[in-house]
Order: structure tokens, then C-alpha cells, then sequence
């Protein structure tokens, strides 16, 4: 039997309100902040939340505030939803209204263009110590809509207090929602902000009208690219072949339901990005970490040639049709030859 928390969900968007059913249905009382007041009249009074979930009721133990002070009052658990490009802004609100010390869950994909920090490093640069109790990442293949249906699945937690992270772990868990734990918090967030990078070249694959032959070359040299740089950035190199690497990649190249594969595969189609991203109505993470992640493979020295197609693609016009001829013409080389560094790494460990 679990003990039953009170947990605040930072974020009322399709993650967050996922995510905030599964703890309902663990029997928490769950907090969820949404700075809507419209949204939170919705969620109290009919149990929906139509915008980012149609089609399903809320738990009664879901309870919407759109004043942050009261979500986080009393509260040791703290489930951070909000886009990458957020998490600052509604971290400093947080810290001017708390002064106990919590554990922040944050569920984020992203890298923060210039400074080049993983979502925990922001937490870590934001939040002071005292407050801060510890810092556990939830990531994994994992889309709102069948988590919401309580279909299967599964992800995974990780945290530098791997006690932490099991404590995480067990809130979660359920019979439709598998948590594992890993102790590779760098993999962990590499790997769940990267694969919207490919996730976006595989939505324009698709909307240029090439086949399963190309997705399944984008997923595996894609997450070569992945797994060269996060390796580099002290990754174990395992955690690619897990839940947040190899995982998360299928999930979000092969589904409708993903935001950065329907954004490729408008572009794909001849769509203009500015007009996806303001039709889209949610969050497109990928476009801001192909910034991040280009800039990430320059300070290391990392090769990562789909990324580069997409970083011309999304910022310097490139046509997405001579994008992938470059691809295809790249010098030849050895499949494993890009692997050594991985390899050498897996032996350190
Ligand atoms: N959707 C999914 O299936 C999954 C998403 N994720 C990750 O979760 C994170 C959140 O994504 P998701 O829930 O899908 O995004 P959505 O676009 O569905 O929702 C974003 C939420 O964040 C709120 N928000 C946005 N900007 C701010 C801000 N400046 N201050 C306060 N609140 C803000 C929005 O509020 P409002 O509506 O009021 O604008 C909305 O509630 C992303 O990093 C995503 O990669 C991870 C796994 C699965
Ligand atoms: O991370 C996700 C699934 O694991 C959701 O991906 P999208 O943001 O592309 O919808």
C-alpha cells in the first residue's frame, strides 16, 4: 500500500493533466496549477479539460488552482509540466512564495538554447538549495492521450538520490503505468529532449511522402547522433538503448499523437514553420533543441548531421527534398565508425 500525498502538478497542458490522472488514480490529492482561470472553472466544475484532452473525465480528486500560493502550500511534491522555455519563469514564482524545502519531478523534453543547460541544471541554477530537496526527471515513451486512457506504459525516473527517485517511483506506479528507475540523469534528459529533433525530420519524411525505409534510417543513425553527444556530455551509453533513448524515439517518430512528428510532416508538406508552430495550439520542443542541440555539437565536437539537415530546414529556409539528398550524400563511412567513442565510454563504466 502506498502512502497517500498531497502532490502539486505545475501545469495544466496535455502532460500535466495526464499525469495528474495517474496520480488521482493512486488516491493523492492532487493539486494542479493552471494560470487560466477559464480552465480551472472546467476542471472543478465539469471534470474536463476539453483543450488539451477532449474526450476525458477527470478523477474528483483533481482539484484546479490558478493561484500558485495555494497549489503549493503544505506540498512536498512538486510535478514541474510546463514547456522548456517556462520552467524559469514559473520557477521564480515558486520561490518567492515557498519557504520548506521540496522535491521538484520534472517531466520537461528540452535543452535551453545558449546556455546549453539540461532541465535539472535550470532547476539547480534557480531554485536555492535549501529549498530544493531533490531534483528527479520522469521521462519516457509516454503520450498524454493513451496515458489519460490508462492504456499501458511505461517510463522511467531518475535522480543524482537515486532514494529520491524510488520515492517517485512508487507515487506513480500503477497498474497501467509502469516507472522504472536509472541512475543516468545526463542520458536520461538527453535522451527524452533529442528525439524531438528526429521525431520533427521524421514528420517531414513522412509529409514528403518517403516510407518506412527512410523513418527506420532516421530513428537509428538519429539515435547514433544522440547517443555520440550525450556520451560526450558524460551519458551512459545504455541509457539510449532504454525506456528515454531507443524507446522515446519510436514512440514519437511513429505517432500521430506527437506534436513534433505532426509539425514535421506539415513542413514536410510545404508549410511555412511559423504558420505549424501558431496552428499547433500546444508545445513543439523540438524546434527551440534543434537550436540547442546544434550549438551543444559544436562546444563538443559531435557530429550530428541530421540535426544540422534540420537546423537548415527550420532556421535557414532550407527545401526539406534537398535537405535529405544532402543526407543521402554524405561522404561514405562505416556504420560503426561513429560508435567508437560510445564504445570506449561503455568501458570506462
Ligand atoms: N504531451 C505529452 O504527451 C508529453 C509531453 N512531455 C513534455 O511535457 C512538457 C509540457 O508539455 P505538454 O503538457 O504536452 O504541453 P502543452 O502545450 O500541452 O501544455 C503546456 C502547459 O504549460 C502552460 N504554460 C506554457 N507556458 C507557460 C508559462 N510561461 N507560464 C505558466 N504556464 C505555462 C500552458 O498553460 P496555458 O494552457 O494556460 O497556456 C499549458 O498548461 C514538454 O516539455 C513536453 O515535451 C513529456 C511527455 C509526454
Ligand atoms: O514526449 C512525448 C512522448 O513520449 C510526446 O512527444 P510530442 O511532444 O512530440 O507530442
Amino acid at each position: 500500500m502506498k502512502n497517500k500525498e498531497s502532490i502539486a502538478v505545475v501545469g495544466a497542458g496535455s502532460w500535466g493533466t495526464a499525469l495528474a490522472i495517474v496520480l488521482a488514480d493512486n488516491g493523492h490529492e492532487v493539486r494542479l496549477w493552471t494560470q487560466n482561470e477559464k480552465r480551472v472553472e472546467e476542471i472543478n466544475g465539469k471534470h474536463t479539460n476539453h483543450q488539451y484532452l477532449p474526450d476525458v473525465e477527470l478523477p474528483k480528486n483533481i482539484l484546479a488552482f490558478s493561484s500558485i500560493k495555494d497549489v503549493l502550500s503544505g506540498l512536498d511534491v512538486v510535478v514541474l509540466a510546463v514547456p522548456t522555455k517556462a520552467i524559469r519563469e514559473v520557477l521564480q514564482s515558486i520561490k518567492n512564495i515557498r519557504t520548506e524545502p521540496f522535491t521538484v519531478v520534472h517531466v520537461s523534453k528540452g535543452i535551453e538554447p545558449d546556455t546549453l543547460m539540461r532541465i535539472s541544471e535550470m532547476i539547480r541554477e534557480e531554485l536555492p538549495e535549501e529549498l530544493c530537496k531533490d531534483i528527479v526527471v520522469l521521462s519516457g515513451p509516454s503520450h498524454a492521450e493513451e496515458v489519460s486512457l490508462r492504456h499501458p506504459t511505461t517510463v522511467t525516473v531518475s535522480s543524482e538520490n537515486m532514494k529520491a527517485a524510488e520515492g517517485i517511483q512508487d507515487i506513480f506506479m500503477n497498474q497501467h503505468f509502469r516507472v522504472y528507475t536509472n541512475p543516468d540523469v545526463v542520458g536520461v534528459e538527453i535522451g527524452g529532449a533529442l528525439k524531438n529533433i528526429i521525431a520533427l525530420a521524421a514528420g517531414i519524411s513522412d509529409g514528403l511522402g518517403y516510407g518506412d525505409n527512410a523513418k527506420a534510417a532516421l530513428i537509428t543513425r538519429g539515435l547514433a547522433e544522440i547517443a555520440r553527444l550525450g556520451t560526450k556530455m558524460g551519458a551512459d551509453p545504455l541509457t539510449f538503448s532504454g525506456l528515454t533513448g531507443i524507446g522515446d524515439l519510436i514512440v514519437t517518430c511513429t505517432s500521430v499523437h506527437s506534436r513534433n512528428w505532426r509539425a514535421g510532416n506539415m513542413l514536410g508538406k510545404g508549410q511555412k514553420l511559423q504558420d505549424v508552430l501558431d496552428n499547433m495550439g500546444m508545445v513543439v520542443e523540438g524546434v527551440r533543441t534543434t537550436r540547442a542541440a546544434r550549438q551543444l555539437s559544436v562546444k563538443y565536437g559531435v557530429e550530428m548531421p541530421i540535426t544540422e539537415a534540420l537546423y537548415g530546414i527550420l532556421f535557414e529556409e532550407k527545401d526539406p527534398k534537398v535537405a535529405v539528398d544532402e543526407l543521402m550524400a554524405r561522404m561514405k563511412t562505416n556504420e560503426m565508425e561513429s560508435l567508437v567513442h560510445i564504445m570506449d565510454r561503455q568501458q570506462e563504466i
